[in-house]
């Protein structure tokens, strides 16, 4: 098969079309060098917050920190709580610019979740909301421990599974987020910390 070079991003992975939806999924997207720096910066950089979301009455601590950056001030609302974004650091606007290339696509968000260990996870939800628009492209990068990724339709309830490492890098496009939930599930192994950070283009 003949690449074409010209029409893809910095790396040569290729989109995997899906039953609605597409993905391009590059393992070592960030070198072992970048990857470390990033994942270091980001510990200690990030405004890293515990937000929690009330449920019949209790507020629930969400089973992670997240923070929100971007460069726009309209808010955006996430499992049911708003948030206003801080401006961009250096850290997030540098792995910004390498990402846009590869997604073809220029941010103006992005939010990041970190699992301080396998009790921390994030579970089935799309990425939807109305400030995305359709079919939005939403590139996710990771840094730390690798955990598991799950994609299930939610029609034919079809699994897609990836491990996500440090330095990858996974961008979903298409229809994808209509017609898939994905998740992080807690894990009983012994993890380390895992920073994953998902750029967005919030209208
Ligand atoms: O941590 C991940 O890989 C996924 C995070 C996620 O799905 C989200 O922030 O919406
Ligand atoms: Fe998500």
């Amino acid at each position: 098969m003949q690449l074409d070079l010209f029409s893809q991003g910095n790396s040569q992975a290729q989109w995997v079309s899906i039953t609605n939806g597409e993905y391009l999924f590059v393992p070592d997207f960030f070198n072992v060098e970048e990857a470390n720096r990033h994942f270091k910066t980001l510990l200690n950089d990030v405004e890293w917050k515990q937000e929690s979301m009330s449920m019949y009455g209790k507020v629930i601590p969400f089973p992670r920190l997240t923070a929100w950056y971007g460069d726009n001030d309209k808010p955006y609302s996430f499992s049911g709580i708003i948030l206003s974004p801080i401006q961009w650091n250096e850290a997030l606007l540098e792995i910004k610019a390498k990402i846009e290339v590869e997604a073809k696509t220029i941010f103006n968000s992005v939010l990041l979740n970190r699992y301080r260990n396998g009790n921390d996870s994030i579970s089935w939800h799309t990425d939807s909301e109305k400030e995305l628009g359709l079919n939005p492209i939403i590139a996710s990068v990771n840094f730390g421990a690798t955990r598991k990724f799950q994609l299930r339709h939610k029609e034919s309830k079809e699994k897609i599974e990836l491990k996500l490492g440090h330095g990858s890098l996974l961008i979903m496009g298409g229809e994808l987020q209509h017609y898939w939930q994905h998740q992080v599930p807690k894990t009983k192994k012994a993890v380390n910390e895992r920073i994953n950070l998902t750029y967005r283009v919030i209208k």
